[in-house]
């Protein structure tokens, strides 16, 4: 698949000297979902301004659709749709005006059918006479996507596109994207989520200090970095892990009275059974067992903490 967007040895010194993306690297095939996770200040932000044309690369390029940010600027921007981290709506425009504005400031023809269809999409119809003030949080939101869509972008750039949004908000918002990805969007979204990232992405970047740690499917992150969990409940308390088990690194956790054994999910041999004749020899009494698969947040932290 070809890529839509391919970003170039990017970085970004802002003018009081602070380094906020490092030689960034990064190619996006046309229909993907990828999610960019990072904390606060990783350079997020940073990375989709440049590539929307808002803010200056200090070196290295951004091309969209084979258009460069800069050089070709307008064809670069014509295929982007931005979904900016602030509501910023106009608050007695009504829906269906402040889509027809939008779309006449990309130099397009008013199209009734296309917005329709748009509005439709995000469950906005029968609000298309309403002033945007008169909506509630979740449907400014779906304004807000709704906008950056009616020029007909390839890409979108969500920007949070759920902070501080309930939870049953942040599922329909994913039905949403899930819709979009469907009508051949390629879709860039950030979040703090790392269950937004694990629900609807295909790929999955991790920024950190303006550097791009990796940037991976999701699947195969997962299964490569992803750890299993035996837990074990004990019949009764132990004062200490026994010597004769000291070789499976064992975690206890007291007041559960519960043993912790960590290995590889996809490794040839995980111990397990060993693990469960030494315990036995060491006329320790199970009362129950658990696995547990490791999430995408247990490896995202672990990644953010090993390169702090
Ligand atoms: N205009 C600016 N001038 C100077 N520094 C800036 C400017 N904009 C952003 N920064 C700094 O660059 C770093 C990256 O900011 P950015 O907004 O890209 O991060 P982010 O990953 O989007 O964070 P968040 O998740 O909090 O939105 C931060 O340390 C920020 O303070």
């Amino acid at each position: 698949m070809a890529a839509i967007l391919s970003v170039q040895n990017l970085s970004k010194q802002y003018d009081g000297g602070f380094q906020a993306l490092k030689n960034v690297n990064l190619e996006i095939d046309e229909g993907e979902i990828l999610a960019l996770l990072g904390p606060n200040g990783a350079g997020k932000t940073t990375l989709i301004s440049i590539i929307c044309g808002l803010v200056n690369a200090s070196s290295g390029t951004a091309k969209v659709g084979g258009f460069d940010v800069v050089g070709d600027f307008r064809q670069a921007r014509s295929l982007i749709g931005l979904v900016p981290q602030e509501i910023a709506l106009e608050p007695f425009q009504t829906v269906i005006d402040a889509l027809r504005f939008t779309r006449g400031l990309f130099g397009k023809r008013n199209d009734p059918a296309l917005l329709q269809s748009i509005l439709e999409k995000l469950s906005l119809w029968d609000k298309k006479d309403a002033k945007t003030m008169e909506l509630s949080g979740g449907m400014k939101r779906r304004v807000l996507i709704a906008k950056a869509l009616c020029h007909e972008p390839r890409v979108l750039f969500l920007d949070e596109p759920t902070a501080g949004v309930d939870v049953e908000l942040r599922k329909e918002m994913w039905d949403v994207v899930r819709q979009l990805k469907q009508d051949g969007v390629t879709i860039i979204l950030t979040t703090h989520y790392i269950e937004e990232a694990e629900a609807i992405a295909d790929r999955v970047g991790v920024i950190r200090g303006g550097e791009l740690l990796l940037v991976e499917e999701k699947e195969r992150l997962m299964q490569r970095m992803g750890q299993r969990q035996l837990r074990v409940e004990l019949m009764q308390p132990l004062d200490a892990i026994p010597e004769a088990l000291s070789r499976y690194d064992l975690e206890y956790a007291a007041d559960s009275q519960t043993l912790i054994y960590s290995y590889e999910a996809n490794g040839e041999r995980t111990g397990i059974a060993s693990l469960f004749a030494d315990l036995s020899k060491a006329g320790i009494v199970l009362r129950d067992i658990e696995t547990k698969q490791s999430s995408l947040e247990d490896i995202f932290v672990g990644l953010v903490e090993d390169k702090a």
